[in-house]
């Protein structure tokens, strides 16, 4: 999957990309990293589709019916049970399913009857992200999976992610969160001013910047435009 020379203004005139370009890796976790603002979500929505894109820069990706997007804080119904609210994603996906509350992750199978709206936020981000696993998709979009989660529960997100890729599934995700980038399985991508800045392994990205810890090299990359 790759973007081309990809160049988008905002309504409000100001410049979001500036001939772009990304390569996006089938086989790893990619995630988009970058200051606050810089385009990361608006970068998933013209993937997904959701903002009509420039067919001519986009190449490789996969069409909207085989795209799952997890935008930030996606509303289920306050009123049905965890289990109830997975079923009723398995249930869009595979009708005549036999899903169970033991086919549940552990931690979401302690709180299978209790309310969606009664759960916290990072235990709403916790049913959010199993149930967009679960649809069968092949390139899958996640707009910041591990926030709001503690760091027991982001690392099981972030293993559960890595887990579709081992079964062949595309993954893109954005991240302000580093303490799980821990392998050469992920592949980034530093956004800023309009291009990516930055694309490689983490340790390729600790390398270049001549250090051992991934939010110095951020740091450090942050302040080298
Ligand atoms: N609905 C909107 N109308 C106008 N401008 C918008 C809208 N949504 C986002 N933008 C602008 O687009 C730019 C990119 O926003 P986007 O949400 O893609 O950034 P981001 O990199 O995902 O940020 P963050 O890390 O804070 O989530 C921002 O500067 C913002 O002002």
């Amino acid at each position: 999957m790759e973007i081309k020379d990809f160049t988008y203004t905002l309504p409000d005139k100001r410049q979001l990309y500036d001939h772009l370009n990304a390569h996006f890796e089938d086989d790893k976790v990619n995630i988009l990293l970058g200051p606050n603002g810089v385009g990361k979500t608006t970068l998933l929505d013209f993937i997904s589709t959701v903002k009509p894109r420039d067919l001519s820069s986009f190449e490789g990706f996969p069409a909207f019916k085989q795209i799952a997007y997890q935008i930030q804080g996606v509303p289920f119904i306050y009123e049905a049970t965890v289990y109830n609210t997975i079923k009723m994603v398995m249930d869009i996906q595979t009708p005549n399913n036999r899903f169970t509350k033991a086919d549940l992750p552990d931690v979401l199978q302690k709180v299978a009857d209790v309310k969606y709206g009664k759960l916290s936020g990072g235990q709403r981000q916790l049913v959010i992200i199993d149930a967009f696993s679960r649809l069968n998709r092949q390139l899958y979009l996640f707009d910041e999976p591990e926030s709001g989660l503690d760091p027991r529960m982001a690392q099981v997100v972030m293993q559960r992610i890595q887990q579709l890729n081992s079964e062949g599934k595309k993954i893109i995700l954005t991240s302000h969160q580093f303490q799980n980038i821990n392998n050469d399985h992920y592949h980034l991508l530093f956004l800023k001013d309009g291009k990516i800045r930055f694309e490689g392994s983490p340790s390729e990205f600790l390398k270049r910047e001549g250090t051992s810890d991934l939010v110095q090299a951020y740091i450090k990359t942050d302040e080298d435009q």
